[in-house]
């Protein structure tokens, strides 16, 4: 794993969104469509800002959450909803956004459906991460109910998945997924997810879920 630290998050977000954007366009010049796949929570919402206006053939892009809060679209902790209205705007309004949420009561009822939509358009191109004091990553949470099973390399694309720490079900790529990402960013801020993320380095991924994916990731961070 590399890590960045950045003299402040403005500076984070501009690098970051650079670097995304460099590795879009590269995907773009090999590949008719490319998957970027982000994260929702409260971190990148400052590079999606800077994203959605940088010049690159959008419309050649798939974005998609690398995790849902079983939450209609309209309730304020939809990852979905963060994503209309910070990333898929200005230039990026013309990428393509593929589902993580469709509207029935439990993610079991339709994560076949989604999961079939995702199927073609891995590998993905490019994956940004955030992770939680707990040293969870997506929603891979320690102590999560179907943790086991999404952390096991023949895991299917999709896990609904329940845990303490998440006051709503869940829906989450699993980490043979977000593992076959050509490239992986992890962003994170604070004194205290450095400090967790330097914890999560001598435990295991049932112990701290993010270390399951921190070979060959790049962590972005900032106070
Ligand atoms: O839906 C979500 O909550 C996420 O995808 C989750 O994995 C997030 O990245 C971390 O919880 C960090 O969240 P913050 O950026 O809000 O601290």
């Amino acid at each position: 794993m590399e890590f960045i630290s950045y003299p402040d998050r403005e500076a984070l977000a501009i690098n970051l969104a650079n670097k995304i954007a460099g590795e879009l366009r590269s995907a773009l010049s090999q590949a008719e469509r490319v998957t970027f796949a982000v994260p929702g929570g409260t971190s990148p919402g400052p590079v999606f800002d800077d994203l959605c206006s940088v010049q690159l053939d959008w419309s050649r892009v798939d974005v998609m959450l690398t995790d849902e809060r079983w939450v209609p679209e309209d309730s304020e902790r939809s990852n979905t909803r963060l994503l209309r209205e910070r990333l898929l705007v200005e230039k990026a309004a013309d990428a393509r956004l593929l589902p993580m949420y469709m509207p029935c009561q439990t993610p079991e009822e339709r994560l076949d459906e989604i999961a079939e939509i995702i199927a073609p358009e891995l590998p993905l191109s490019v994956v940004l991460l955030g992770m939680g004091a707990d040293m969870h990553t997506a929603s891979l949470f320690p102590g999560a109910d179907r943790l086991e099973d999404a952390l096991d390399k023949r895991a299917p694309i999709l896990m609904p998945m329940r845990a303490e720490g998440a006051p709503e079900p869940r829906v989450t790529l699993t980490a043979p997924v977000l593992n076959g990402a050509l490239s992986k960013h992890i962003l994170i801020f604070g004194q205290e997810k450095r400090e967790a993320l330097e914890r999560a380095r001598g435990l295991s991924p049932s112990e701290a879920p993010i270390k399951a994916v921190l070979g060959g990731a790049t962590v972005h961070w900032a106070e």
